[in-house]
């Protein structure tokens, strides 16, 4: 269902670039001129504010079902449209795993019931993460919830031949195995990256090698057999070599970055505060230094948040026993016009090809990612680039408090999310859900 409501976007900059007047009509861009008719539209008045196409997470973890204490559907959608995103994917691990036909559909009904987003759930590869035999790939992707991405995220699918039959069999439905590179063994008992500061501080490391050595084996393994790789998070320098050695030889080969391992380095351990324990972990300048670099030139694809709510008696306690991950929409687009746009790394066309267009096209989300152009679906995300604020975790929609720019003071605020013709979030709040889940609702379910 599409929503009958008429808006008009007055004055937004398109990309950073030409001013115009975007016309919403029937869930589409109806029109872009300047100086356009407003009867009939609810005006939103966009001067100074940059307009870009709806962000798209390529890896959410949004913890129902199982989980609902550290987050729902309805509570990491809500911080998803607050963050700008129109669709995003929801990670495999929860409880049960998304291993079957019927736990992804449940996530996609419950995302349409919420209805502040695109939820696409990710499949497992292996039947709950155990890595030892294949999940139901094709029953997932000819499901309701029409499956593209699969990933034992949080795990290493570590078995060479599990990992070259999953690639075979993602292939044939125009999948795409999204690898959380991570030698098991290599990690054992890890708490932060190996390097001088975990030499200081005691804490058993976990060594660069471990994640480039399973980008290594895999990227030759989609060559081998002709299908599409996506490397989850990748943290470090060497990383980044790797897979530009293997877009050189043709390889079909994606990756993404989080915001934090753009900004953050493993020096916010000394303080031993949990906010800063994730996997994989804050590395050295200079890895943040050549992560940058890739996500510029293209090498790394996308800006993917890995949001990774926890309640905060997994995360305020001591950091041994602290839970791994950190939360990331509320904050990406600040942290990537901080860390790419204010460095003069990046223009605003390049934030919408790393937050949005490249995360749809790896989904193979056919409504997302487009344009802002005449008769595109209307997902749009209007930026104030001018607006300061400081994070305060306690205020945001998700439900964990696990963000680690707490405090800080952050360039860039999300204004307002049109999802698919609806305004989800105006003037930097939530509006109110697309009308899609008010049907979904009234049917019953
Ligand atoms: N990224 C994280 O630190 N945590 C993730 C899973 C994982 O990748 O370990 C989580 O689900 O909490």
């Amino acid at each position: 269902m599409t929503p009958s409501t008429r808006y008009l976007i007055r004055g937004a900059s398109l990309y950073g670039e030409t001013a115009a007047d975007l016309l919403i009509a029937d869930g589409v861009i109806a029109a872009i001129g300047s100086a356009l008719d407003a009867a009939g539209a609810t005006v939103v008045d966009a001067q100074g504010l940059v307009a870009l196409p709806g962000f798209v997470d390529v890896h959410t973890h949004l913890r129902e079902p199982g989980r609902e204490d550290a987050e729902t559907v309805e509570t990491g959608s809500r911080a998803a449209a607050l963050g700008g995103y129109t669709a995003v994917h929801a990670m495999a691990n929860s409880s049960p795993v998304a291993d079957t036909a019927g736990v992804v559909e449940q996530v996609a009904h419950l995302g349409r019931r919420a209805g502040w987003v695109d939820v696409r759930p990710v499949g497992a590869v292996t039947v709950g993460l155990k890595g030892e035999r294949l999940a139901e790939l094709g029953a997932m992707a000819e499901s309701a919830a029409a499956v593209r991405m699969f990933s034992d995220d949080g795990m290493c699918v570590h078995d060479p031949v599990l990992m070259r039959r999953a690639l075979e069999y993602v292939k044939a439905v125009d999948g795409v195995v999204a690898q959380h590179a991570q030698e098991p063994r290599l990690t054992a008992g890890a708490q932060m990256n190996e390097g001088s500061v975990s030499a200081i501080l005691g804490l058993p490391g976990w060594p660069a090698v471990a994640e480039e050595s399973i980008i290594a084996r895999d990227v030759l393994l989609a060559q081998h057999v002709g299908s599409r790789l996506h490397v989850c998070h990748v943290s470090t320098a060497g990383s980044v070599d790797i897979i530009r050695w293997a877009k050189a030889r043709g390889i079909s080969v994606t990756a993404e970055v989080t915001p934090h391992h753009l900004l953050l380095t493993d020096e916010l351990v000394r303080t031993y505060d949990p906010v800063y324990k994730v996997n994989p972990p804050l590395r050295t300048h200079s890895d943040v230094e050549a992560l940058r670099a890739a996500l510029a030139d293209g090498t790394i694809d996308v800006v993917g948040t890995d949001h990774a709510p926890h309640p905060s008696e997994h995360k305020e306690c001591e950091w041994v026993q602290a839970a791994m991950g950190m939360t990331g929409l509320e904050t990406a687009l600040s942290v990537v016009q901080l860390a790419m746009v204010e460095t003069g790394l990046m223009g605003w066309r390049d934030v919408a090809r790393v937050l949005s267009e490249v995360p749809a096209a790896i989904g193979r989300l056919a409504d997302q990612g487009r344009p802002l152009a005449e008769g595109e679906p209307a997902n749009i995300t209007l930026v104030d680039p001018a607006a300061r604020w400081t994070v305060d975790p306690s205020v945001q929609a998700t439900k964990g408090r696990n963000s680690p720019f707490g405090g800080r003071e952050l360039p860039g605020r999300v204004v307002a999310t049109f999802y698919a013709g609806h305004p989800t979030v105006l003037d930097g709040a939530l509006n109110t859900p697309h009308p899609i889940s008010v049907a979904e609702r009234a049917g019953g379910r």
